[in-house]
């Protein structure tokens, strides 16, 4: 797929903004700070209406602007979509899908894919486990747009069971209305988290070779990567092995995390907090025997990010073969951070897809096997972003419509 119109009003640095794209390589070219990422930024914010930026969406509002809109056409094989999103700060969003009445933010999600590669990327090896319990959870939401439903069922249910413990500790006393409310969540909080897990699992599954995959195109091939998923709820016996694990149904997992809420129950209480389920789990990042946090140089930690996103891609091409469902990558900002020789890896293998954005502050941060064939080229500066336009074509398209 690719989007061939992305216009803003009042998002980030952006008054007004209006930009033709095409299928291929786009480079986006600016001083730093100047307004680069903020383009990228909205068209992923699309994708699944979520930044790699910013948890909120009151960020993303142009500074002093009381809403923002993000408008793109997005085109898939022969089919074109027109999304607008209006951003609210403390409202709900408004969303229309072909100039149609609003629908459900929910619905829109998964009608543009991206796959962004950032240097914020790097938090996935390093950081903490909630990184990359986020990028699970964004990825399989990006291939099964239902699990964003699932996703807020599962928070609003642990905030009901986190308040309740918490009450019950505050309290000294677990009364019979405590136990019996608790046995109420507990059964929710089951099945939206064993629908959580089993999503999480079957993606693994799929997510391992594909990482690996994309860490031997960008290195050396000398290690290997391999991914392992450390729940706590799941039998400790399988040692976090995705392939004894993805045998589980979803019926298996409510009743396997319903045990673990009666075992641990007692120590809930006298800490007043939801101690396991899938929001405690870890996915554990392997490289050689090791674990990659705490372990990897700093770029093996570069190279395993980019695969983690590269065996996304692979993911997604995997899942979705019908033709232009292939994601759009959007790289900002990473071939300055690698050395030539990952750059021209990394660089070979985007190439091949049907839209690439990329972000730099010089053309000299640029691989050349991106840019030696046919690309266009976006000049940004301050509050402005234009496309340069090869001699006797249109300076810039009409807006969506
Ligand atoms: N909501 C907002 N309203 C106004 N300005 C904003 C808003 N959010 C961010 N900015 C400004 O946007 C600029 C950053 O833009 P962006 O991150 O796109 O830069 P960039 O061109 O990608 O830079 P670099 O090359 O350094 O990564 C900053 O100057 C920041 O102050």
């Amino acid at each position: 797929m690719f989007v061939d119109h992305l216009s803003l009003l009042d998002f980030r640095t952006y008054a007004e903004l209006d930009i033709r794209l095409s299928p291929g390589v786009t480079v986006l070219l600016g001083p730093n700070g100047v307004g680069k990422t903020n383009v990228v930024e909205a068209l992923d914010w699309t994708s699944d209406l979520s930044s790699h930026r910013v948890s909120s969406d009151g960020p993303l509002i142009r500074f002093g602007a009381e809403r923002a809109i993000v408008r793109v056409r997005v085109r898939r094989g022969g089919q074109q979509t027109v999304l607008e999103f209006e951003l609210n700060e403390g409202r709900a969003n408004r969303v229309r899908i072909n100039r149609a009445a609003p629908v459900r933010a929910r619905d829109a999600i998964g009608i543009v894919r991206t796959v962004l590669f950032s240097p914020e990327d790097l938090a996935l090896v390093k950081g903490d486990p909630s990184h990359r319990r986020r990028f699970l959870d964004h990825l399989a939401v990006s291939m099964r747009p239902v699990l964003a439903g699932t996703l807020a069922d599962y928070e609003k249910v642990l905030k009901q069971r986190n308040a309740l413990l918490k009450s019950a500790r505050r309290s000294g006393r677990f009364t019979d209305v405590h136990r019996s409310t608790l046995a109420a969540w507990n059964d929710q909080f089951a099945r939206a988290g064993a629908t959580i897990l089993h999503a999480r699992l079957q993606l693994l599954e799929a997510l391992g070779p594909e990482v690996a995959r994309a860490y031997g195109q960008l290195t050396d091939g000398s290690k290997a990567t391999r991914l392992r998923y450390v729940s706590s709820v799941l039998p400790e016996s399988a040692g976090g092995d995705v392939a004894q694990l993805r045998g589980f149904t979803v019926e298996d997992l409510h009743g396997l995390v319903l045990e673990a809420c009666a075992e641990a129950e007692r120590r809930e209480v006298e800490r007043g907090l939801t101690l396991l389920g899938p929001h405690r789990d870890e996915l554990e990042l392997l490289l050689g025997e090791a674990p990659a946090r705490g372990y990897a140089s700093h770029g093996e930690t570069w190279s395993y990010a980019l695969a983690l996103r590269l065996g996304s891609w692979y993911v997604h091409l995997a899942d979705d073969p019908s033709e232009g469902a292939a994601p759009i990558l959007v790289l900002d900002d990473v071939f300055a951070e690698l050395d030539a020789r990952r750059r021209s890896r990394l660089a070979a293998v985007v190439a091949t897809a049907e839209q690439v954005l990329v972000t730099a502050a010089v053309e000299e941060d640029l691989p050349a096997e991106l840019v030696a064939g046919p690309h266009d080229v976006v000049r940004v500066g301050p509050g402005r972003a234009v496309r340069e336009e090869p001699a006797g074509t249109g300076a810039e398209g009409a807006p969506p419509s």
